[in-house]
């Protein structure tokens, strides 16, 4: 569970954050939207304690498991070093890994389903893999908390669809509670269990995705016009963005 009231936090001279207030139950999946820049990654950075907001107050129970997004490692780690790191906490100082370390390191490559990448380069991964290792890391260091950084950009549509699915899979079938953020309404719509839609540094909607995530407030969130699209035979809806130019003439 974590708690957030009162949130303040200023970057130069820009208030970023003034007075979030946040309630993550635990085995909830919550999806964070909002435009470029309106201070999703700053948020997660103090969810993470990376970042000390200038006033308010923060409760987190249980451990935290952080997914940056996308990146290279430093080094040429090989798979299984690179989910190893995620036991970090579990070995103390100078401790290096033992077989249960390697046991659960293999059994979250398993579930992610890359145990035959345990042997590769890092760096030698596509985009997707990398993401796929770097939640496994997470998952490694038996985090009750998952908290993930756009965790689909930069991914083709399988990709997205792997991602969003084991996501899904963690917080059903294991309890997993996961916070991450995404530019996609549909991540959310597909996984979710809450969002919070990020207007501006004081003006959010936060709650259930059946009640929060609407055309509405997404037309209000990004200032286009955005329908709800019904999928042929199916229950399932998406959204529709207007990206019509105005006739002007
Ligand atoms: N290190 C920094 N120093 C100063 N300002 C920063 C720093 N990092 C971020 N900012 C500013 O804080 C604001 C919020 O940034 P943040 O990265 O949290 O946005 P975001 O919602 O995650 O954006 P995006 O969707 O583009 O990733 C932006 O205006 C950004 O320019």
């Amino acid at each position: 569970m974590i708690e957030a009231q009162g949130i303040i936090l200023d970057r130069g001279p820009a208030r970023i954050l003034d007075g979030y207030d946040l309630r993550v139950e635990t085995g909830s999946l919550l999806a964070i939207l909002g435009a470029n820049g309106v201070g999703k990654t700053t948020l997660l950075n103090i969810l993470t304690g990376l970042l000390q907001p200038r006033s308010g107050q923060l409760r987190v129970e249980g451990s935290i498991g952080y997914v940056p997004q996308l990146f290279q490692a430093a080094f040429s780690y090989s798979v299984m070093d690179m989910v190893l790191m995620g036991r970090a906490r579990h070995l103390g100082l100078f401790g290096s890994p033992g077989t249960r370390d390697y046991d659960i390191a293999r059994s979250f490559l398993k579930l992610m389903g890359i145990a035959d990448l345990e042997e590769r380069g890092f760096n030698t991964l596509s985009g997707g893999q990398r993401q796929m290792v770097m939640i496994a890391q997470a998952l490694t260091s038996e985090c009750s908390i998952l908290i993930l950084d756009e965790p689909c950009s930069a991914l083709d549509y399988k990709n997205q669809a792997k991602v969003i699915t084991t996501l899904r899979r963690l917080n059903r079938d294991y309890g997993q509670t996961i916070i991450y953020t995404t530019h996609a309404p549909q991540h959310a719509l597909e996984a979710a269990t809450d969002v919070l839609l990020m207007k501006d540094a004081r003006t959010y909607r936060h709650g259930p995705v059946a009640e929060v995530l609407t055309p509405e407030n997404l037309s209000d969130l990004y200032e286009v016009a955005i329908d709800r699209a019904d999928v042929a035979a199916s229950p399932r809806h998406t959204f529709a963005p207007r990206f019509v130019l105005e006739d002007t003439g």
